[in-house]
């Protein structure tokens, strides 16, 4: 498979929710929770995902190569070579699935030469899935509705205030910083990749994520952000954030925006001299 085709983004689509109810099985009940060696927490729903989408995406494309948060282990002199391959965090958010406030979500993204292509975002406890192609459009799906979304203009803050959405549990000084430089806006928290999903809609106007996460955090909603027509950019180069470059999944700072702005940027760039 090089990109899906309608047929098989409503199979991906459909495993992905498939993988959702394995999440709320025991989202709905008590539940272990252990800490990785990053000092990450990890419960027995991240492996249940973990398991569903590897299954999923290994018998409907068994000639990609899959990296998941929970089996990323793969050293880069192999995943160098890859052209193409699928991207995946289980459990996006696991802090907020403790916490059950239902901020969480599946990711799977198609990386094609480092470049997510498409990618699903599925929020099982909210019961909204998104997803976009690149080239084709983004979609949000909640039961049997799905409404085509876009990035909205940025407003004149004189009129309306802008809309900067934040980490819920990982905020930083440099993301305090860049909002004390913004002109009238109002803050939103969210967990997990639901902050790129809702720039992608038109509900927020900035996510800047000053402070660390990796790949699989962002690569499937990062998708559905371009194929609605925004970026997500590296916060010091402006350039388009990438896959599977070196060695470390870790990201850059960046920000995700409907479109650029000089005012946003001015603020960006004096948040982040040191
Ligand atoms: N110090 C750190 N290094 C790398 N990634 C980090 C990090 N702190 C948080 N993250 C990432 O940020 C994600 C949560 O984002 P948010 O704060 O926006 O909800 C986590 O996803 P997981 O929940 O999948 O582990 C994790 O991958
Ligand atoms: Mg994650």
């Amino acid at each position: 498979m090089k990109r899906p085709n309608l047929e098989q983004r409503q199979a991906l689509l459909t495993g992905v929710e498939a993988a959702g109810w394995k999440v709320l099985e025991v989202y709905r009940r008590d539940f272990d929770v252990e800490t990785k060696e990053d000092e990450s927490p990890l419960t027995e729903a991240d492996m249940a995902s973990h398991h569903a989408l590897v299954a999923l995406l290994e018998g409907m494309t068994p000639e990609l190569p899959t990296l998941s948060e929970e089996s990323a282990e793969i050293p880069f002199s192999t995943r160098q070579s890859w052209e193409r391959y699928w991207l995946i965090d289980p459990l996006d958010g696991t802090k907020e699935f403790i916490k059950k406030n239902g901020e969480f979500t599946l990711n799977v993204a198609l990386i094609e030469n480092g470049v997510p292509v498409f990618g699903i975002v599925h929020a099982p406890a909210l019961g909204v899935s998104w997803w976009g192609q690149v080239g084709e459009g983004a979609w949000k799906v909640q039961g049997n509705q799905s409404t085509a979304i876009q990035v909205r203009d940025l407003p004149d803050p004189e009129q309306a205030p802008w809309k900067v959405v934040g980490s819920r549990s990982h905020g930083s000084e440099e993301f305090e910083a860049f909002c004390s430089r913004l002109p009238h806006h109002e803050r939103v928290s969210m967990g997990s990749s639901l902050k790129l999903c809702l720039v992608a809609e038109g509900e927020a106007d900035l996510y800047p994520r000053l402070a660390p996460t990796c790949e699989w955090d962002t690569a499937a909603a990062q998708a559905v952000v371009i194929a609605a027509g925004g970026e997500v950019l590296n916060a010091q180069t402006f350039e388009p954030l990438r896959c599977n470059q070196q060695d470390s999944v870790l990201n850059p700072f960046f920000i995700v925006c409907g479109q650029r702005d000089e005012r946003w940027e001015e603020a960006l760039h004096a948040s982040l001299k040191k």
